[in-house]
């Protein structure tokens, strides 16, 4: 029995893939697989029976990933499974940021015993009169399975899009609109865009991204949009211009206590994954993720190791071994299995940075005394009999 603990709800379309093998009324102490969205891992204990965290969604700052890597756990996401659901609120919040439908609605129901509000509706819209998005640029910073979608419907929406993204895959740029001006300097957007919205993720490297020097670039009624994460935006510092009008409108999917109370701020609860469609793509693709890797050991989409694939094991046994990518762990490997008689009919190997993976298809079943040998090798994190 594979022992599973949710420590978000996901949705039952994915749980429903789960075979009787597999035990999700798990606690978290005893799972062997977790699955997780927005839910904060990084004071959580690794468990020894813990070998792989799936997170359904993309952004994986809230789990400790160096440290899931160092026990052996592998970290998948689910890329692109709920891009559709952020683009779809990125459009929304533009026009909201234009247009002032907001305050529009709120006065209709301020108003709404006016037995005359037919008529004072006439005389009251002015006050919410806004601009239109078409013939505007939008700068959209991080090309990836978000911001590519959000950049192509701002074409078809008639803006002028200019995307940035140093790190752009061979995959997201096939699938961007020729009309995006890809710029190689991100201060192009800050001093050229009427909008600029951000889709990377939360890392050392990106924190702080739009702060002063970015604002001080922009024009006067700038909108920034932040359905990424707050960290991004130096948000102790947007208040100010704000005030000064160079920000317009500041959305963000993130509030805290200072953008809650920030005038000007635009905040949502967290709500750029949150349709029913993105919800089950997430679930689903998290758990096809966890069975394959359960079932066959293959890592796919994985945060923290290589991909690595063996397909259906075809052999009598099937071994997995996480181990640190340094010189003669497989050649360890590969003599201990050979001084038990033991034949590796076929193998692949992966690595990604510290880290390395290992499958090996064996002819019969190792003995404990084989594993707990692999497991003893300088370097070698976690082994784990698939089959
Ligand atoms: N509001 C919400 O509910 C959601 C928020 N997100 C957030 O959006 C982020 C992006 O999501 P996806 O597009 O699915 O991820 P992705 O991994 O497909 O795309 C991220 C892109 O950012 C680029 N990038 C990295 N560093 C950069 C930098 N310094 N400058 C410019 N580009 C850079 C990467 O090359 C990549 O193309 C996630 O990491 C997450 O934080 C994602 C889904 C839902
Ligand atoms: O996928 C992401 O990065 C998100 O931010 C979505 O978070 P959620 O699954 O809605 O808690």
């Amino acid at each position: 029995m594979v022992n599973v603990h949710c420590l978000n709800n996901i949705a039952s379309c994915g749980l429903d893939l789960f075979t009787a093998d597999y035990n999700t009324e798990s606690s978290y102490e005893d799972a062997n697989v977790v699955l997780v969205r927005s839910a904060k891992m990084h004071d959580l204990d690794l468990s020894n029976n813990l070998v792989a965290i799936a997170r359904a969604g993309a952004g994986v700052n809230n789990i400790p990933l160096e440290s899931c890597a160092e026990a052996g756990v592998v970290v998948f996401n689910t890329p692109g499974a709920n891009a559709n659901a952020v683009k779809e609120q990125v459009l929304a919040t533009m026009l909201l940021a234009s247009r002032d439908l907001i305050g529009g609605n709120k006065w209709v129901e301020d108003n709404k015993d006016d037995a005359d509000i037919a008529k004072s509706t006439e005389k009251a819209k002015k006050a919410f009169a806004g601009r239109e998005i078409a013939g505007k640029k939008l700068g959209v910073i991080g090309l990836g399975a978000i911001g590519q979608l959000v950049a192509n419907a701002a074409i078809s929406l008639g803006m002028e899009v200019y995307g940035y993204d140093p790190y752009l895959s061979v995959a997201a740029a096939l699938n961007l609109s020729r009309e995006v001006k890809h710029v190689i300097d991100v201060n192009e957007i800050y001093k050229e865009c009427n909008y600029i919205t951000v889709h990377v993720p939360a890392l050392d490297s990106t924190k702080g991204m739009i702060g002063k020097e970015a604002f001080e670039l922009m024009q006067d009624g700038t909108v920034i949009i932040n359905c990424a994460r707050d960290v991004l935006v130096d948000e102790d510092v947007i208040g100010d211009y704000l005030k000064s009008g160079r920000v317009k409108c500041y959305v963000t999917d993130f509030p805290n206590p200072k953008t809650a109370n920030m005038e000007g701020a635009l905040c949502f609860p967290h709500l750029g994954a949150s349709s029913a469609e993105a919800e089950d793509n997430c679930a689903i693709m998290a758990v096809n993720e966890v069975r394959d890797f359960i079932e066959n050991g293959n890592i796919k989409n994985s945060v923290n190791y290589p991909a690595c694939n063996l397909g259906v094991c075809a052999t009598e046994s099937r071994v997995a071994v996480c181990h640190k990518n340094v010189p003669a762990v497989i050649s360890k490997i590969t003599s201990a299995m050979g001084g038990a008689n033991v034949n590796i009919e076929s193998m692949a190997n992966a690595s990604r940075g510290e880290y390395a993976y290992s499958l090996l298809d064996l002819d019969k079943q190792p003995d404990t005394s084989i594993i707990t040998e692999l497991a003893s090798i300088d370097g070698v994190i976690k082994v784990r009999v698939v089959k």
